[in-house]
């Protein structure tokens, strides 16, 4: 079948001299200003399959759900994660699942998803409520309340207690040393000196990652010792049907891994979803009828039950998929759709372009969470346009429990909060690693009266 393609397949086109763009950098300055302009123009240029000078190499950039499907499914394994996403996010995401391949991947994710059955899951909901409730206490009304470090600060707060049972030995002002350790490991994607030099991202991200290492190995005896409901706890206890189990490196690799991988995406979620339900508020107030009626203690099946919140949260991934592009490489000569890519070739497949496709969507612009529900399902044009957790064997492993964090945490804050935005408000996207807003993305903010919310 291979063979036969690569027969009839015609080779990548050649980059034109007028879009090689920088020296070394290429394509790089202009994905971190407008990622959708950069994309739209290679497809109009070069179609779905396109080549793109990036850090010093040609790479292949996949676009639309046809291309994103081949690397994602990989039927011909010829797209491995490990090598292309350790270039991008440097050695500091070592060894997490995300970055493992095949077999030893398959190995590993098999262990990991019992930590994420329903069960677990419910555990996991019960710690997120108090610290939901404690970390939006101080959220003092605002005319510019600055929602994105808020909901940030709030995301760590809930990781602190459901990704470590609380770190107790740990002082606030060593939360937030691990905090920045973090903010600097996940900047190393944006890095343009990619070597461990003074004042560079990538120094930052070295020290960043042994500040990590060392605040989780802190707590691994105990974690070891005695079987609790977070998920260091739990990822030093399970077991695969055949006994195997991770060692105590791979539990500090997975836990980084999964704190990244958790922290900013569901931040981001998050703070969409804040601008947009306040530049809608019509949607703002249908959330928060089925948050009143559903009462301030809800369970995983009360959070899948708010159905004008999910179709919220869907649209958000959407308009702003918290992961745009997910990186591969190639390990032999492969063809996508007909165009053939050799072996060791960079491969870029970007979600965030097919959730913008006028083929796939009506109005793609548009805020228009209907688009999800039951009678339109415009997501079903096709199997991968919507893909912001990605797809096939790699597809992500938290998006439940990212579904039920970011479900628990607006159904508190439509609560007890309300807000708005200014509706032709665009926050500036920093895309440098994942997409942010770098103005802090204000909101005017107000409180509840206790008086008008339902007593529970
Ligand atoms: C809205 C929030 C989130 C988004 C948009 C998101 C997105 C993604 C995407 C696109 C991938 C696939 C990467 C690839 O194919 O190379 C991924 C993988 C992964 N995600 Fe998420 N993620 C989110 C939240 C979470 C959370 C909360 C957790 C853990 C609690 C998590 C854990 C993982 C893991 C372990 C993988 C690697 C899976 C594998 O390689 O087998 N994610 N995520």
């Amino acid at each position: 079948m291979i063979l036969v393609e690569m027969t009839t397949s015609r080779a990548l086109p050649a980059v034109r001299r007028e879009d090689r763009g920088l020296p070394v950098l290429g394509r790089h300055l202009d994905y971190a200003r407008d990622p959708m302009a950069l994309f739209r123009g290679l497809a109009e240029e070069y179609g779905a399959v396109a080549p793109m000078r990036m850090l010093g190499r040609t790479a292949v950039v996949l676009l639309g759900p046809d291309a994103c499907q081949v690397a994602l499914t990989n039927r011909d394994k010829a797209f491995a994660n490990g090598p292309a996403w350790s270039e991008l996010v440097g050695p500091f995401f070592r060894r997490g699942l995300m970055l493992l391949d095949f077999e030893e991947h398959h190995t590993h994710r098999r262990i990991m998803q019992q930590a994420f059955t329903r069960d677990r899951l419910e555990t996991y909901v019960a710690a997120m409520r108090p610290a939901i409730a404690a970390g939006t206490a101080h959220w003092e009304p605002r005319p510019a309340f600055a929602a994105y470090p808020a909901v940030k600060q709030l995301t760590l707060d809930i990781a602190a207690d459901v990704f470590m049972g609380g770190a107790t030995e740990t002082s606030r002002a060593e939360m937030e040393r691990v905090n920045r350790a973090f903010v600097a490991c996940v900047q190393s994607a944006g890095a343009l000196v990619r070597a461990d030099l003074p004042f560079t991202r990538w120094r930052r991200a070295h020290r960043g990652r042994r500040v990590l290492e060392d605040f989780l190995r802190h707590y691994l005896p105990a974690k070891r010792a005695t079987r609790t409901d977070d998920l260091f706890s739990q990822l030093c206890h399970l077991e695969d049907d055949e006994g195997a189990r991770f060692t105590d490196q791979d539990v500090v690799d997975h836990m980084v891994f999964l704190m990244m991988a958790a922290h900013d995406t569901s931040t981001i979620t998050l703070s969409t979803m804040l601008q947009l339900l306040g530049q809608h508020p019509e949607w703002q107030e249908r959330c928060r009828a089925e948050s009143e009626a559903l009462g301030p203690r809800p369970d995983l099946a009360g959070l899948d039950g708010l159905t004008a919140l999910d179709l919220v949260m869907r649209e958000s991934l959407r308009l702003r998929a918290p992961v745009p592009v997910v990186v591969r490489r190639t390990v032999r000569d492969t063809v996508v759709l007909d165009v053939r890519i050799p072996a060791g070739t960079t491969v870029v497949v970007t979600p965030q372009y097919s959730h913008l496709m006028p083929e796939l969507w009506s109005d793609p612009t548009a805020f228009d969470p209907e688009r999800f529900a039951e009678d339109r399902r415009e997501d079903r044009s096709h199997r991968f346009a919507w893909e912001p957790f990605g797809g096939g064997v790699h597809k992500c492993l938290g998006l439940h429990f990212a579904g039920a964090e970011v479900k628990a945490a607006m159904h508190h804050l439509l609560r007890h909060h309300q807000w708005r935005v200014a509706p032709g408000y665009q926050p500036p996207i920093d895309n440098h690693s994942l997409p942010f807003p770098s103005d802090g993305q204000p909101i005017d903010l107000q409180r509840r009266p206790a008086t008008e919310r339902i007593p529970g």
